[in-house]
């Protein structure tokens, strides 16, 4: 069925969707129905690049559900971008919404593009576009996207703007994740690292591990991982190495995050931030640490890397960063705890309700309210997973899959089967 969504990373998130079912005993017949987005959307988008030739890129939009709301995710502009890859993000999405309570349904959206290969004003023409295609797909109480790779505040407000210009009104709560001088929330652009360092504080009271004398490794600095990076070095955690695509440093008396973050914010990417430091990207997962952050993309702790792997808590900020052959290895390697994917970066859209909300009702919160809201959401989903998981014996990924199929499934069920 559905042949379209093909590749490792839909398959992940089926087989993972299935030992839940499982779990939950959920009838057969019901499966499909729940794990099968409700509609997929591929759009062309024509730009004119700055040469003068035109370029057609393809963009997808797949929402998974709208049983509990308006579908709610990401946008990324990647060159890995494809349909199988948006719809399983799109699950994610629909766990973690549930998960978090939040009264959304999931959703995730591409464009196959290399956004560094683009100007400025190419960037904008495909933005504009992309938003431009799916007007008739998206709406503030049918689908709000948010940044994700490769797209940022800018891009949200591109997306805001061709929205409201074809409304004939500002509608800022079309989207999340916007500049606050355009209907923006304070907090948003910090709230998925913060919330990855939050759930990591929660997860070392658990195994009681003293965070200000630990070490952690962060692959990824960009929004989330340098975010998490400057976080945990408040909390005196000492930042061993970091990665992006372009450069990995490694220091075993610590890297200077601030400094770095300055660089990074002048420079864009890490290349070139120093020599001495330079070390072998792909050897960064195994660097023996406290805390293992992995930020970039899906499915890097293989299964090679599961058993090399040397820390206490692995908190999954990326999603889907960890394959099952891995969850297999770590199943059996009880000592390192798993703060899963849809619990550890559930800050960025727990803050994005906050905007969406902030801006239904016109109405503005000061940061520390929505820091302290984030907070108190996300301990609720960190608790009731680490309780569930030993009530059941089960995975912390599994709990936190569990509790959100297990609220999606409920609103079906109860509503019948239109939605
Ligand atoms: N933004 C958000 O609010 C949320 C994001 N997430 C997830 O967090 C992850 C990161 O997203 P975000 O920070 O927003 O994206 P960004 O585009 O801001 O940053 C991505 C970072 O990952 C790096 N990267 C990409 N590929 C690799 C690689 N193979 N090895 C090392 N580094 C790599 C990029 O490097 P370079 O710049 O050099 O390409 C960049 O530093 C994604 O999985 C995303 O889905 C989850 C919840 C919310
Ligand atoms: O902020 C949002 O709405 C969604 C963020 C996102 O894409 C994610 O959590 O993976």
């Amino acid at each position: 069925m559905f042949d379209i969504y093909g590749g490792p990373v839909f398959g992940m998130a089926r087989q993972q969707f299935l030992q839940a079912a499982d779990i939950l005993e959920i009838p057969t017949d019901q499966r499909d129905r729940l794990l099968y987005p409700k509609r997929a959307i591929a759009v062309t988008c024509p730009i004119h690049r700055d040469d003068g030739s035109t370029v057609v890129y393809e963009g997808y939009r797949v929402q998974h559900h709208l049983s509990l709301g308006p579908a709610k995710g990401g946008v990324r502009f990647s060159p890995h971008v494809d349909i199988g890859e948006v719809a399983a993000l799109s699950l994610w999405m629909s766990w973690k919404c549930a998960l978090m309570n939040l009264p959304y349904g999931g959703a995730k959206g591409g464009v196959r593009v290399d956004p560094y290969s683009l100007s400025p004003k190419e960037l904008e023409a495909l933005s504009r576009r992309f938003m431009q295609e799916l007007i008739p797909f998206v709406g503030p109480h049918v689908d709000v996207m948010a940044p994700d790779i490769g797209t940022n505040e800018q891009v949200m407000a591109w997306f805001m703007d061709t929205y409201s210009n074809d409304a004939g009104q500002t509608v800022t709560e079309i989207v999340t994740g916007k500049p606050v001088s355009c209907g923006g929330t304070v907090g948003r652009r910090e709230a998925t690292g913060r919330g990855v360092t939050h759930t990591i504080v929660r997860a070392a009271e658990e195994i009681n591990l003293n965070l200000a004398q630990s070490t952690a490794v962060i692959q990824g600095f960009g929004n989330v991982g340098s975010v998490a990076a400057n976080e945990l070095h408040a909390l005196g955690v000492k930042i061993l190495a970091i990665s992006d695509h372009t450069a990995a440093y490694h220091d075993p008396k610590g890297l200077n995050i601030p400094e770095i973050i300055d660089y990074v914010s002048k420079h864009g990417v890490l290349k070139g931030y120093s020599s001495e430091c330079l070390t072998d990207p792909n050897a960064i997962l195994t660097i023996k640490c406290d805390v293992l952050v992995p930020a970039a993309v899906e499915r890097v702790i293989t299964e090679e890397i599961a058993n090399k792997i040397e820390c206490r808590i692995l908190a999954e900020a990326a999603n889907g960063p960890t394959t099952l052959e891995a969850d297999a290895v770590f199943a059996k390697r009880p000592e390192v705890f798993i703060i899963p994917d849809i619990l550890c970066n559930s800050g960025g859209v727990t803050v994005s309700y906050f905007e969406w909300v902030q801006d239904l009702q016109q109405f503005f919160w000061e940061e520390e309210e929505i820091i302290s809201r984030m907070k108190k959401i996300m301990d609720k989903g960190f608790y009731d997973t680490v309780k569930s998981a030993k009530e059941l014996k089960v995975s912390n990924r599994m709990a936190a899959t569990c509790a959100g199929l297990r609220r999606v499934n409920a609103a079906k069920q109860a509503r019948g089967l239109f939605p």
